[in-house]
């Protein structure tokens, strides 16, 4: 598939040799080595991407392509669902399931047949970006439903405010011919005092908790617990905490479903414990990048130069739209008033802002009246808005330690490339720190990122172009 999805570069072609050159790069590079020097050295770096070959699939071509993650051989009907889930479905204009939910929804909709405590079996999943999970744990969720009763019967957890808006839109959407109620549980959205009447609650950890001790939710009846980025919400370095308190709190054992893109080996075992006996479907390390997503790294000296390339691709970005990501929310905030004050239109999103302000700020993106969305890792997660098409780490992404973030890297570049849409990534280098975290992640995700001169903005815009075109 991915050699019919876009250009074909030598890393589709040749895994394993491209794998060693790689090995070769990071082995090779001290870190006062200095970027531009040693960025020169690979050859494939110097491919001009505009020369390679272009052929134009569509989704329904993908939907076929039994190598696709948007893969199925079989239709929603065939999945078992209520005819008003499936009227749901066909009214956000989804045709058939991708593979994720061709798998996942007859093993979460299975009820056991003698006991295993008698409960439904949890689930681990694991699929690409973009590729429909939470489509899955929401079927799954309004399939499980006691419309009769008033009470929580389901909580998703989500990483952000932006995220859980988001999830609780799908739910309301697929669950439009049901009569499913739904609230949030996220900061400023519970009025004080006030106890949430719904079936379906959609929550960040925190708020939940919060909520759950304060009894404004009833947790006794929750049949279904979903953790969404499950990896971020169970890593002890972010909100792990919260999530075993809130898990301890929802006392009424749920069937318990873990969804993320990533599942890295230091959280897998742990995620195990959470939910004991699940079905698990995992990706290989190999699978995990978005073949429609194309890499690409622009070498600049420093940090003003860096600001000056991002300016110049602003100018390029004429059509559709584009997350830049930092790591700081000062910085953020920084590019966002000096481009501002170049005259471009570029807002910024952190965690430090006030609710109302980050839901204004979301929303305006994504019905397009704002372009350019300047923010941390606080969106870096399962946001979906088809129209951004280019994601640009002005900041390489990194732990908590300083160590390379592969995981947050396929997080923050699956921004665009969503559901087999195209989308571009640019990463820009500015010192031996950022060098040396591009390599590491280029070894851990077995995918070369593609060198474009910061000088050469034709060959930007000719990848632009493409994009836009297809
Ligand atoms: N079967 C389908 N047919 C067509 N579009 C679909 C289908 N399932 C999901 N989509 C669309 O695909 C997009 C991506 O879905 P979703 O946000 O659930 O991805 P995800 O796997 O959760 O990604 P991430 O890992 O980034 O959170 C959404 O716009 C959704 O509406």
């Amino acid at each position: 598939m991915s050699q019919e999805q876009g250009w074909i570069t030598e890393a589709d072609a040749k895994p394993a040799e491209n794998v060693t050159k790689l090995a070769d790069r990071i082995g090779g590079l001290s870190t006062e080595q200095q970027p531009a020097e040693a960025a020169e050295a690979p050859a494939s770096s110097q491919k001009q991407p505009q020369q390679e070959l272009e052929v134009s699939v569509t989704l329904a071509d993908q939907q076929a392509d039994p190598n696709s993650p948007l893969y199925s051989a079989r239709t929603f009907e065939e999945l078992g669902l209520h005819e008003n889930l499936l009227k749901g479905i066909y009214a956000m204009k989804f045709q058939k399931p991708s593979k994720i939910q061709e798998r996942a929804l007859p093993l979460l909709l299975q009820n056991p047949l003698h006991a295993l405590n008698n409960r439904p079996r949890n689930m681990i999943a694991q699929s690409q970006s973009g590729t429909g999970k939470t489509a899955a744990f929401a079927l799954a969720i309004l399939s499980r439903i006691n419309y009769d009763s008033p009470n929580p019967q389901a909580v998703v957890l989500s990483p952000s405010r932006e995220l859980a808006r988001q999830t609780m839109s799908v739910i309301q959407q697929m669950g439009q011919f049901t009569n499913v109620k739904t609230a949030f549980a996220i900061k400023d959205a519970i009025p004080k005092g006030e106890k949430v009447e719904a079936q379906v609650i959609v929550a960040t950890p925190g708020a939940l908790v919060d909520a759950v001790r304060k009894g404004q939710i009833y947790a006794k009846e929750v049949k279904v617990f979903v953790l969404d980025e499950a990896d971020n919400m169970l890593d002890q370095h972010s909100m792990g905490d919260q999530s075993i308190k809130a898990k301890n709190l929802i006392t009424s054992k749920p069937q318990i479903l873990l969804f993320s893109a990533t599942f890295p080996d230091v959280v897998r075992n742990f995620a195990a414990k959470f939910a004991p006996a699940a079905n698990e479907i995992r990706l290989k390390q190999e699978e995990l990048s978005v073949e429609g997503i194309k890499q690409f790294y622009m070498d600049c000296d420093n940090l003003e130069h860096k600001f000056k390339v991002l300016v110049e691709l602003y100018e390029l970005m004429t059509v559709g739209q584009s997350i830049i990501f930092v790591h700081r929310r000062d910085t953020a905030d920084e590019i966002a008033r000096r481009m501002t004050s170049e005259g471009h239109t570029v807002v910024s999103l952190h965690g430090k802002q006030e609710s109302s302000e980050r839901d204004l700020t979301i929303d305006s993106f994504r019905e397009g009246k704002t372009k350019v969305l300047i923010t941390t890792n606080v969106i870096a997660r399962g946001i979906d808005i088809s129209q951004v098409n280019m994601v640009i780490n002005y900041d390489m992404p990194k732990t908590a330690s300083g160590e390379p973030d592969s995981e947050t890297y396929l997080h923050r570049i699956g921004r665009t490339g969503r559901f087999g849409r195209k989308g571009i990534a640019v990463n820009f280098i500015h010192d031996p720190e950022s060098w040396k975290v591009m390599n590491a992640i280029e070894i851990a995700l077995k995918k070369e990122i593609i060198k474009v001169e910061t000088q050469d903005f034709d060959a930007m815009e000719a990848i632009i172009k493409k994009e836009l075109k297809d």
